[in-house]
């Protein structure tokens, strides 16, 4: 007689089916209750307003992760029309007006039912430091106007204030490190250098340093479990518009009539007023009396000459540290890799000097060619370049290499140390993240505890264990099939 197949009988069928049914059910439940949930999202607003113009951030992060894992991105940007804060002292209610513009796209761009919650912050920086040492009445009353406008929008507005230089130069190395993902890692840091209008900013880690020669340019912190101690200056007046106004000092000391600049182009003319060049404290105690209403600002053009005059801008002369970058302050030493942004960025860029694997003689080279061009050749090939950029660039570029190597002691080895960058992994590099991360406490001192496992294994396991439960269930009522019982009765 064929023998009954005994997977075929109803007992092990019912126990089949509910064994798969419940193996289902356990899964699902375990998945579901663990699945992470929904992405939401927070947001927070910093407003840079920086001597030359003020920008907008709206940065991103998963709404309920906030305090450890989330990573913060920046969502969009906004560049405010007009000039920086600081050159409202004259009107200053126009300085809170000027705002309106990006706050209102902020509004679009940030969804409303978070608005309440979002926090809004201002930070100023050189422009704000120079008006405050020049007339601290004016300056107190700009931020009043910054304020007023801040308080009407629907944000949780959380104040302006200026920053200090130490502050600057620290959130930006942050900023550089927190998106590099190498402070969440614990990985070799990243030096920071910032190129303002008016002041610049030098931020790195380095073994020689311990905070105990010149502790003013200390700042320590505790990130994710691990302790830095980050050596950071600002220099005052040595952002590259406040630089060009030293330089052009040093020129008109006699008050001349016509200023023959070896650092703009030849062929290049332009009119322009003592009263103006002047006009700021990094320069204001050396007018030169009975000076002309104007000069004839023209170029030769001439490298070599261009770097001479730049280097005047620095004082190398005394050190009372173990060694100095310029002006007497302390620097250790360097220790890279660094990141370079701001005005060193829009300048090599537009230079097509962003490369550092080009050798420092070639950089040099290229920007001899570059300022011997003339200015008409060089405003016919950039006609969509404003021309207050494009006068500047000779100068800027010998700036930024002057400052780099003789200022920082960067030498044609550790160069090519420097990345010229604007963004990284889509938020631009700056101290305003950085900045808001630390209001917001969203690095956490200690590393985060993960669980100890991933989801997707943590799924995996749990499967697993529920299918061999089943298996040893089966395995266990085996006895109870009829095929087997049968079998028993034979023997
Ligand atoms: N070529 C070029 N220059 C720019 C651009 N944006 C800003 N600059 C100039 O680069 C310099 C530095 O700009 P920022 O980094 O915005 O300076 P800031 O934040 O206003 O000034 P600080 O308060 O000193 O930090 C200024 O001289 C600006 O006029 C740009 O898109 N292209
Ligand atoms: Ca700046």
């Amino acid at each position: 007689m064929k023998e009954k197949n005994p997977w075929h009988t109803p007992v092990t069928i019912i126990i089949t089916v509910i064994g798969v049914i419940a193996i289902v059910a356990l899964v699902t439940v375990a998945v579901l209750q663990n699945m992470p949930l929904l992405q939401k999202y927070k947001y927070g607003i910093v407003l840079d307003a920086g001597s030359s113009h003020t920008s907008l951030y709206i940065y991103e992060w998963p709404a309920e992760k906030d305090n450890n894992t989330g990573r913060v991105e920046q969502k969009h940007s906004c560049t405010v029309d007009g000039p920086g804060i600081s050159s409202y002292a004259s009107a200053p209610p126009k300085a809170g007006e000027s705002l309106r513009a990006c706050m209102r796209e902020a509004e679009e761009w940030v969804p409303k039912k978070r608005h309440h919650e979002t926090p809004l912050y201002l930070g100023a920086t050189a422009g704000m430091r120079l008006l405050d040492m020049e007339n601290k009445v004016v300056s107190d009353k700009v931020f009043e106007a910054v304020k007023g406008a801040l308080e009407k929008s629907p944000f949780s507005y959380q104040g302006a204030r200026l920053l200090k230089g130490q502050e600057e130069g620290a959130f930006g190395w942050v900023t550089v490190n927190y998106l590099d993902d190498r402070l969440k890692q614990g990985l070799e840091t990243t030096g920071a250098l910032d190129l303002g209008g008016a002041s610049t900013q030098i931020s790195f880690v380095s073994d020689n340093y311990d905070g105990s020669e010149s502790p003013s340019n200390s700042v320590t912190f505790r990130l994710y479990g691990n302790d830095y101690t980050l050596y950071t200056h600002s220099f005052l007046c040595y952002g590259k518009d406040q630089a060009q106004r030293i330089r052009l000092a040093e020129h008109t000391q006699s008050g001349p009539k016509i200023v023959a600049d070896p650092c703009s182009h030849p062929g290049y003319s332009e009119t322009k007023k003592y009263s103006v060049l002047y006009d700021s404290p990094c320069v204001s105690d050396r007018k030169p009396q009975g000076a002309p209403e104007t000069f004839d600002h023209t170029g030769t053009g001439n490298f070599q000459e261009c770097q001479e005059v730049v280097k005047k801008v620095f004082n190398f002369t005394k050190c009372k540290y173990s060694q100095c970058s310029f002006n007497g302050v302390f620097q250790p030493i360097l220790q890279g890799p660094f990141g370079a942004f701001s005005a060193y960025y829009f300048v090599m860029d537009f230079l097509n000097l962003t490369d550092t694997s080009i050798t420092l003689e070639d950089v040099k080279e290229k920007l001899k060619l570059y300022c011997a061009t003339p200015w008409s050749q060089i405003v016919q090939q950039h006609p969509k370049t404003k021309p207050k950029y494009l006068a500047e660039y000779c100068f800027s570029g010998t700036y930024i290499l002057t400052l780099l190597i003789d200022g920082y002691n960067f030498t044609s080895v550790s160069y090519s140390d420097i990345r010229f960058i604007k963004k990284i992994k889509g938020s631009d590099a700056g101290w305003t993240l950085g900045y808001m991360l630390n209001l917001t406490n969203m690095i956490p001192a200690e590393a985060p505890d993960t669980p100890p496992l991933p989801y997707a294994g943590y799924v995996s396991i749990v499967t697993i264990i529920a299918v061999l439960i089943f298996i040893l269930f089966l395995v266990s009522v085996r006895p109870l099939w009829p095929h087997c019982s049968k079998q028993q009765q034979i023997v």
